[in-house]
């Protein structure tokens, strides 16, 4: 009896011991075992911190820079990225930091961006953070290997230049609907401040509404709504606790969050069932986003002859609701960030306006007049150098993997700092910082000596699918603008850049307006 007692101890104990042993290894000693075989190859990084890593100092720093604004320069790196910055400027353009248990490897060497790039298979999307930021985006963003192939191959029509002139309508409507707002606002006097930034916000998302769901636009803005309310909620729990574990408990908001993701795909999908039915019977749109994948879709399953080809209901689902997040915000920044820009630099501005007056005088901008407009190009290419909507691009090994002269362990996370690459005077020159469009003039190939350093739509076969549509809405929504008001910073308006998954004006963007 005794000895069964004794051997009963013995073995929950070493089972005990068993488990504290794996979990110490897996937040120490494999990090630390990490931490030593990257420093034996030479680079340098951040000591292991127990569980945390770096986790604590950025968001103490980056809190830090959010505090207060800064003076009105584009060297806004130390603001936005305080952390990545301050390692990259004390430890090199290539060291190592934390993220919790996970080694992030900073590459910046341009030969080494293009083969992390290229080679989709090997270094592929982040995987295993918070499960939370799956209900943000799935579909496209989140596949590999040949699911992704799939993937790409049947949404890529939807984004052809051909069938993006079908779209040009559509972000006609939406930006009229907002310079309608603005006269409104102007009607009484010439000149009003104007937080543009909302407005803005407000257009991109109509855009999305209106391409991607066609005459179901207003199901379409209800759906994105209750996305942009979805957003806010994963942001705010993935930035407020980082006491592993805690944001899974099922809170107010947590809750909040499933209900409207499955409020959110049941809209979606009564869109899609209608739209079916219509298709079958001849009367479907193929003009937007959803009636183009549909009808792609039909038709790999056809060729194929196999209903395993093509993507399910729920991976169209997904789709629909990564267009918003991946187009939406995007853009508005973008064009938020184009409007303070040519604010403060009035000679631009008018440069930008004597085009579009040019092409177009005061008639509706059109696709072919869009493709002209040489000076907006030009413009665009340096906004979003040095305002890039996404900072960061990150990549995930699985396996080890020899980059170059290095080995790096299974599980690295590899970070390309776009913001700082756009920020680096080695690659830029010495007026890195100043808005200098004319150094697009060549094109971009010749200003980056066909080097891969400009990421402003990430780079090899995963680039932005959406970038042509970018632009071309963007194009279309600066010319009009362009044609009816002037605008210049106003008094109240603070330059803070920062990061909430994408780069935003903290406190808007407040502007004088001026009627023309
Ligand atoms: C100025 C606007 C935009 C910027 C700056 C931008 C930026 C980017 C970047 C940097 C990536 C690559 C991410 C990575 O490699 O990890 C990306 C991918 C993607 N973007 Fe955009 N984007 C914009 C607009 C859009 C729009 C309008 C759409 C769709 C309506 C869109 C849909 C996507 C999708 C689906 C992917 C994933 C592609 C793939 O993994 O194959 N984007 N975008």
């Amino acid at each position: 009896m005794e000895i069964t007692t004794v051997s009963w101890v013995v073995g929950v104990a070493s089972i005990f011991l068993f488990y504290i042993w794996r979990i110490l290894n897996l937040l120490w000693f494999k990090p630390k075992k990490i931490e030593k075989l990257l420093r034996d190859q030479g680079l340098k990084g951040t000591p292991y911190k127990f569980i945390y890593g770096d986790l604590k100092e950025m968001v103490h720093m980056t809190n830090e820079a959010k505090a207060k604004p800064m003076s009105f320069s584009h060297d806004i790196a130390p603001r936005v990225s305080p952390f990545f910055h301050k390692s990259i400027t004390t430890l090199g353009k290539s060291c190592y930091t934390w993220m919790g248990t996970k080694p992030v490897v900073h590459v910046s060497n341009p030969t080494l961006i293009r083969e992390i790039l290229a080679n989709y298979n090997k270094y592929q999307k982040p995987r295993g953070g918070n499960p939370l930021s799956k209900l943000l985006a799935r579909g496209l963003v989140d596949v590999e290997g040949d699911q992704w192939v799939k993937h790409r191959k049947i949404i890529n029509p939807a984004f052809h230049l051909e069938k993006l002139k079908h779209m040009v309508p559509a972000f006609y409507v939406s930006c009229s609907e907002m310079i309608d707002k603005w006269e409104k606002i102007l009607s009484e006097e010439r000149s009003s401040e104007v937080d543009v930034w909302p407005y803005l916000q407000t257009f991109s998302s109509d855009v999305i509404s209106r391409t991607a769901f066609g005459s179901s636009f207003e199901e379409g803005r209800k759906i994105f709504e209750l996305q942009r309310e979805l957003g806010g909620l994963i942001i705010k729990a993935i930035n407020s606790v980082y006491i592993p574990g805690l944001r899974f408990l099922p809170t107010k908001n947590n809750k909040r969050m499933k209900e409207i993701d499955q409020q959110v795909k049941d809209s979606i999908k009564s869109i899609i069932d209608k739209r079916v039915v219509a298709m079958k019977a001849g009367e479907a749109s193929h003009d937007d986003l959803l009636g183009i994948l549909l009808h792609s879709n039909y038709k790999e399953i056809k060729q194929c002859e196999n209903n395993n080809f093509g993507l399910s209901i729920e991976d169209i689902i997904e789709e629909c609701k990564l267009f918003y997040f991946a187009g939406q915000e995007t853009t508005g920044n973008m064009l938020v960030w184009t409007m303070i820009l040519l604010a403060k630099h009035s000679e631009w501005q008018a440069r930008a306006r004597e085009e579009v007056l040019r092409v177009f005088g005061d008639i509706k901008p059109n696709v072919d007049g869009l493709s002209q407009l040489k000076i907006i190009n030009i413009i665009f290419n340096e906004v979003l150098r040095l305002y890039s909507p996404a900072v960061i691009l990150r990549r995930m090994i699985h396996d080890e993997t020899k980059l170059d002269n290095l080995t790096l362990p299974a599980g690295s996370i590899i970070q390309i700092n776009t913001l700082i690459l756009h920020h680096d005077k080695d690659t830029w020159g010495e007026d890195v910082n100043e808005f200098k469009p004319e150094r697009f003039s060549e094109g971009v190939s010749q200003v980056t000596k066909g080097q891969v350093v400009y990421l402003p739509f990430g780079g090899g076969p995963r680039i932005c699918i959406g970038q042509n549509f970018a632009l071309l809405e963007a194009k279309m929504a600066l010319a009009m603008i362009l044609q009816r008001f002037s605008f210049e910073l106003s008094f109240s308006y603070s330059h803070a850049p920062y990061t909430m998954l994408t780069l935003q004006p903290q406190f808007g963007a407040h502007l004088i307006l001026h009627n023309l």
